[in-house]
């Protein structure tokens, strides 16, 4: 194994494989530690914690057994990958694992680059954007788990960690691989060890990329591993297999968890004109809706049913008031990792999963140790064989177009050469 990555969600994790995968590393995702060793002819292994939201005591330690793990195999360079809209909060958890992982590593001028272009995430100025408009205008202001309230990534990191944040600022960035090594290094001087890089396009990711080549410790947003293989490429070291996808036929079912603003334009197009039922956050948490309730209507619905606790942020804010983020957050997870088990069990095939926490719960709940990577159905959001008779589809909160249930659905029935 040549590179390790540390996702620190499940979602986020595959888009992440999914970024590998393309540039033509063999790449697979492994939920949590591996108990045996990875394959020997894998060349990226991304290990995928369900880390976002957790204690960070608890993240940092089960981040510091993943590098571990990914040393073990080989790996000559580790990635840390978070969300491209940095969600964290005051306490962490990006701040503590990176400097967990760069103490463990002995890395300085640790790149910190949520960017990734492709969805629009850029950063000018230290500042993450969201399109056109600021991260905490973006709607991310309203996350149940971890609002973004403040888009500048430097303050938003500086009380995270226990080192000087710095920043490459776009001049050096748009000046190249060379002006960015050189940024780094004044950084570095500077005493400062997490450093934000600004990028706006998918080509300086690829320069980011290629000034990170030989250090130790990256973190970042899925894009900023774009320009990570080529590193690998140079030497011939890769393999640029391509790859063949089975799909699946049977049942395909949709589970919604995420409360973003693109799930809820996706989950109201596919209501449209598919069976959708809504799961609503206080009888689940009250226990007035049983998860075979649920399971029992899907299996019967025709189409691709879908069924889902994504709400506005008023209502998020009021089950919260009523009940606390966290025991809200437990019970829908907890339900939708139940509902999943059961749909399996019933003999469904194909599941498509959104949001992130949500996803995590799923995986975790079908005890889904190893994921194959497949064909892209939206920027970030890969088709992914989760067993013999299952494949799946785990979308971040913010990614696909409005029409991604119908398009993964076909995805993950259609057979292809990749
Ligand atoms: N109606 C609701 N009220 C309160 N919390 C909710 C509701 N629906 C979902 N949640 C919780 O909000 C969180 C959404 O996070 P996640 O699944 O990661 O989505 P995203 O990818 O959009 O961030 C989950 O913990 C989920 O259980
Ligand atoms: O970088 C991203 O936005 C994703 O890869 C990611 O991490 C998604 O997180 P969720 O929105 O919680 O699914």
């Amino acid at each position: 194994m040549l590179l390790g990555c540390i996702g620190d969600d499940f979602t986020g994790s595959s888009d992440l494989a999914n970024t590998l995968s393309k540039q033509g590393m063999r790449t697979v995702q492994y939920t949590g530690i591996p108990n045996g060793n990875a394959e020997a002819d894998v060349e990226a292994g991304v290990v995928a914690l369900k880390s976002r939201s957790i204690d960070p005591q608890d993240a940092v330690t089960q981040s510091l057994a993943a590098l571990e793990w990914l040393l073990a195999q080989g790996c000559e360079q580790i990635f840390f990958k978070y969300c491209s809209t940095f969600d964290s909060t005051p306490e962490g958890n990006i701040g503590p694992v990176a400097d967990a992982l760069a103490l463990a590593l002995d890395a300085h001028k640790v790149i910190v680059c949520p960017a990734f272009p492709g969805t629009g995430r850029s950063i000018y100025h230290g500042h993450l954007f969201v399109k056109d408009v600021l991260l905490s205008e973006s709607g991310m202001q309203n996350h149940p788990l971890t609002p973004m309230t403040d888009p500048d990534i430097r303050r938003w990191l500086a009380p995270q960690t226990k080192f000087e944040v710095g920043h490459v600022g776009a001049e050096s960035v748009l000046a190249g691989a060379d002006a960015i090594k050189g940024a780094l290094a004044a950084e570095h001087a500077n005493g400062k060890r997490l450093v934000v890089v600004d990028a706006l396009r998918d080509a300086d990711l690829m320069e980011i990329g290629e000034a990170a080549d030989g250090l130790p410790l990256i973190t970042g947003g899925s894009g900023v591993a774009l320009g990570l293989p080529r590193n690998f490429a140079r030497r011939g070291l890769i393999s640029q297999n391509t790859a063949t996808w089975r799909g699946e036929t049977g049942k395909c079912v949709a589970l919604s968890g995420s409360c973003s603003n693109a799930t809820r334009a996706q989950v109201e197009l596919h209501s449209r004109s598919n069976p959708s039922i809504e799961v609503p956050a206080a009888d689940v948490i009250e226990g007035r809706l049983l998860p075979e309730t649920v399971v029992h209507w899907l299996v019967q619905a025709d189409g691709i049913p879908l069924a889902f606790s994504s709400a506005d942020p008023a209502a998020v804010k009021e089950v919260q008031a009523e009940f606390g983020r966290e025991r809200s957050a437990e019970a829908l997870e907890g339900f939708f990792a139940e509902v999943a088990r059961q749909l399996v069990r019933s003999g469904v095939t194909k599941l498509l999963t959104a949001g992130g926490e949500t996803s995590g719960a799923v995986v975790e709940g079908l005890d889904l140790t190893t994921l194959e990577i497949g064909p892209e159905i939206d920027p970030g959001v890969p088709a992914l064989r989760a067993g013999n008779a299952l494949v799946v589809a785990l979308k971040s909160g913010n990614f696909g177009a409005p029409d991604y249930f119908e398009k993964a659905a076909r995805v993950l029935g259609a057979s292809t050469t990749q």
